[in-house]
């Protein structure tokens, strides 16, 4: 199976970070290059720009992608669907004018010009509002356009909101909410190996922002341990066979906690008798 990773960018690192951590190693030294295995020796990683991997998903180059929702939309195979959320490169697409113009609604752009990069989500959202608007394609810096009378507004990327910013630009309406997204051809999406990958992919994100709590705990005291800990289907409680820990009367318990909870359950757990506890990361949750 052939998984299409952008090449570069502000998406190539996480990305190659989430394969990673989802046990997909590249082995070969992926820069600069087309192609590159990873550790399962059924997975191949295809790098392409953000913007053409759907067509290379679609054409059977590949048979998953990971890019931009926004480039998806743009590229609308038809054929590709999405699979998961991956929870990075989140930002909006926007239509915007100059913060000192006239443009102040979807309707005030009829007749008008609006420069983009997405020229076929832009046709999409005016001709669904009924707004006949001439849309003119450029390949970057489409928030110059406006300045140099190339279009009265623009269709863009918004995330911080500093380049519109820094350009004078106000948003005028939210075209698309957009994050990466694993997206796979149709007729492949139902492979085991595709789901293999799904899975893998989503216990990564399902670990995020999680940390796995280890303590030595007295046994007459587990229900207000199990009461401290908020943990995903409650502590897992293991009696120590031999050593000490059995002549104390303490039992090991394991549990999964968010992040932000650790600081407090500590604490609680401290005073309900608990001791040597040790906080990890996870990697992965599979669940
Ligand atoms: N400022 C941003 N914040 C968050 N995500 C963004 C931002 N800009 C772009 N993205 C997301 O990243 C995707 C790729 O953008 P990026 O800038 O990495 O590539 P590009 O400029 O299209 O690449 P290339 O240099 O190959 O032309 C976009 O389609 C969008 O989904
Ligand atoms: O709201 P902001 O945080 O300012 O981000 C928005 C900018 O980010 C992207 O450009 P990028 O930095 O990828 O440069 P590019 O034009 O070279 O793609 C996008 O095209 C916007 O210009
Ligand atoms: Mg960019």
């Amino acid at each position: 199976m052939r998984i299409a990773v952008p090449n570069k960018g502000r998406l190539h690192d996480p990305a190659m970070e989430l394969l990673e951590h989802a046990g997909l190693h590249a082995v070969d030294g992926a820069d600069r290059k087309l192609y590159a295995d990873t550790v399962d020796p059924d997975v191949t990683l295809l790098f392409a720009r953000a913007a053409d991997i759907p067509e290379y998903v679609s054409d059977g180059a590949a048979d998953v992608g990971i890019t931009g929702l926004d480039q998806v939309r743009e590229a609308d195979p038809g054929n590709v669907s999405d699979l998961l959320d991956l929870e990075f490169g989140q930002c909006r697409l926007v239509l915007a004018a100059p913060e000192d113009g006239d443009i102040e609604s979807v309707a005030d752009v009829a007749g008008k010009t609006v420069a983009t990069e997405f020229p076929n989500v832009a046709e999409q959202y005016f001709e669904d509002r009924d707004v006949e608007v001439d849309v003119v394609e450029v390949s970057g810096a489409t928030e110059l356009t406006p300045h140099v009378e190339m279009a009265d507004a623009i269709i863009d990327i918004t995330s911080t909101g500093t380049t519109l910013k820094v350009n004078r630009l106000a948003i005028v309406d939210e075209v698309l909410s957009s994050s990466v997204r694993l997206f796979a051809r149709d007729d492949v999406a139902d492979d085991e190996k595709v789901q293999q990958v799904v899975m893998a992919l989503q216990s990564v994100l399902s670990a995020d922002g999680k940390r796995y709590l280890m303590m030595n705990a007295p046994e007459d005291r587990l229900a207000e341990v199990r009461d401290v800990i908020p943990g995903l289907g409650g502590p897992t409680v293991m009696n120590v066979e031999s050593g000490e820990n059995e002549e104390d009367g303490m039992v090991a318990v394991h549990a999964v906690v968010d992040e932000r909870d650790v600081f407090e359950t500590i604490n609680e757990l401290k005073s309900v008798g608990a001791t040597g506890i040790l906080v990890t990361e996870i990697e992965r949750l599979v669940e």
